[in-house]
């Protein structure tokens, strides 16, 4: 279902347009002076978490617009397709239904007419059997002993996910089960990697949604070889290598005992499968009950997604929002700035869900866009981002929406550190809004000659106005992670559909595969080549002369 009118042609989009040009001009200190009560106006609660949108260039109406923007794009017509299971990865011909993999109310959905349920359950049965075994010691390797390292080998969705989570999750975990990732075909991974670990205690987990990535069955390989090589006998493989995979065929070809093979479906998404077997990993690391209530908060997040209305939802706004930096304001790029140690791979991980979803020029139509869409995520956890790249976002010539995230409860209530840490947390949001003034930087000054105010004081001005959310959770629980990860996902979702890009394929991510795949077979020996232009040519020689 294509929308009629493209995203830059609705009426929405025209009213926000001339909007623009007076809030533009408008400062942050002047919205909030004007209204009292903007953080009860701008905020949104769910569960154990808040939402602060007040420290945005908006007023009411905004909201409104951009509201009905989203209303002149179809949002609601196209959370109920993703939700029914409608086919919207078109280019695919998939559906798109990490929903139902955390649908713990288990009412059916449907593809092609049969019920996903069952077999999602069935996979999770199998997950929570598995997972039980290797925390209690009782699955054992080939010379009777439990297992002790972990390693789940896997590239993008299939690697950032469980490394995210097992990270922020890491309060979670087992004392004596060690997680290890190996994601990059960099042969230093892997080596580094094994280098701390036992075979007899190891056990690996190969992930890959389609069993023929390059990095992922490289390392694989090399796992496996270095595995015999102490063990021995082939027959051992299958007390230390299990799959998770959608390919059967290739798992087998591989070696690995179906019966050792935890499966998922083409309509998950490779960025969007933390939640399906892709989380074995996490299940074993903080144990299934908890894997439970990582997939509960998830569930909870659809749930007020799928039903509130636009102006309280917290990811149609957010994503709103975006938009409204992203194609009136200008803004290129978008920072996720976690104040917590453990959310510091958070940034990395919707780097692809955000980037590998929505980085596309062509719309649904197959026409060339005339709007931007997908911004560059960044960002590190607060207080190290401060000391490194906050200068910019402060005092740069950019602007840059950030998002905030704290818990107000620590896993670590070591002294003062969470309050120092959290005075960081509101102190910046509140800086980067009101700025400091000329009058402020001389106040401060005083004391000082005319002649060193006048030299010093242009520096030291803030002009502020840097929009922030703030997201305010009460502790980083399993719980309260799968839905602030829902929250981004659904973000993501809401933006692809204004503007009309198909947000759930990544045909430009193949480019790079075919490009290595055609140049590997030159580099097997040393003659010169001459086919690529100078530049390759010239790098891929002076490679071959040095190796
Ligand atoms: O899980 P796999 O099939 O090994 O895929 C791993 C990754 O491959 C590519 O990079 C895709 O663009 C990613 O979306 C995917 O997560």
């Amino acid at each position: 279902m294509l929308p009629t009118t493209p995203f830059d042609q609705t009426t929405a989009y025209k009213k926000l347009k001339a909007h623009h040009k007076t809030i533009a001009k408008k400062h942050l200190r002047e919205l909030f002076a004007e209204d009292p009560d903007r953080f009860r106006k701008f905020n949104i609660r769910l569960g154990d978490l808040i939402l602060d949108y007040s420290k945005n260039r908006i007023s009411t109406r905004t909201r409104t617009y951009l509201v009905q923007l989203a209303e002149e794009c179809g949002l609601a017509g196209a959370i109920e397709q993703m939700f029914s299971g409608a086919k919207i990865n078109a280019t695919e011909n998939r559906a798109v239904l990490h929903v139902a993999l955390r649908n713990r109310s288990n009412v059916p959905i449907e593809v092609d007419g049969k019920d996903v349920m069952p077999d999602v359950n069935e996979v999770l049965e199998k997950m929570k059997v598995f997972s039980g075994k290797v925390r209690s010691g009782e699955w054992k390797g080939y010379s009777g002993k439990a297992i002790t390292d972990l390693v789940n080998i896997g590239i993008g969705g299939s690697d950032l996910g469980p490394v995210m989570v097992t990270e922020a999750l890491k309060a979670y975990g087992k004392k004596g089960l060690n997680l290890h990732f190996v994601s990059n075909v960099d042969g230093t991974h892997i080596a580094e990697t094994l280098k701390v670990l036992d075979p007899e205690t190891t056990l690996f987990m190969v992930a890959s949604k389609t069993f023929t990535t390059q990095e992922t069955m490289a390392n694989a390989h090399s796992a496996r070889a270095w595995f015999l090589e102490k063990a021995g006998d082939e027959a051992h493989v299958k007390k230390h290598f299990v799959a998770i995979s959608t390919n059967r065929e290739q798992v087998e070809k591989f070696g690995i005992d179906p019966e050792n093979m935890f499966g998922f479906w083409d309509w998950v998404g490779g960025r969007y499968s933390l939640w399906s077997a892709i989380g074995l990993s996490i299940a074993c690391g903080i144990g299934f009950q908890n894997f439970e209530q990582l997939l509960a908060g998830a569930h909870d997040m659809d749930n007020h997604f799928r039903t509130t209305k636009f102006e309280r939802n917290m990811p149609v706004i957010l994503a709103l929002l975006g938009i409204w930096y992203n194609n009136f304001f200008g803004a290129e790029s978008h920072a996720i700035l976690p104040y917590d140690q453990y959310l510091h791979r958070f940034a990395a991980y919707f780097q692809q869900g955000d980037m590998e979803s929505n980085g596309k020029y062509v719309g649904r139509d197959g026409q060339p866009v005339s709007y931007q869409t997908g911004p560059i995520i960044w960002g590190e956890p607060g207080t190290n981002g401060q000391h490194a790249f906050y200068q910019l976002i402060h005092q740069g010539t950019k602007l840059i929406p950030c998002d905030f995230i704290a818990p107000a409860i620590s896993h670590n209530p070591l002294g003062e550190h969470h309050k120092m840490l959290l005075s960081n947390f509101f102190a910046q949001t509140e800086a980067l809004m009101n700025g400091k003034t000329r009058e402020e930087v001389e106040a401060e000054l005083a004391g000082k000659s005319r002649e060193e105010i006048d030299a010093l004081a242009p520096f030291k001005v803030f002009e502020g106005n840097r929009p922030t959310n703030s997201i305010l959770v009460k502790k980083i629980t399993p719980r309260v992670l799968g839905s602030l990860i829902a929250l981004y996902e659904h973000k993501i979702f809401v933006q692809g559909v204004l503007w009309n890009i198909f947000s759930f394929d990544q045909w430009g991510v193949e480019l790079g595969k075919q490009l290595a795949n055609k140049i590997y077979p030159e580099l097997q020996n040393d003659w010169p080549i001459s086919e690529h232009d100078s530049s390759t040519n010239g790098l891929i020689n002076q490679y071959k002369r040095w190796r």
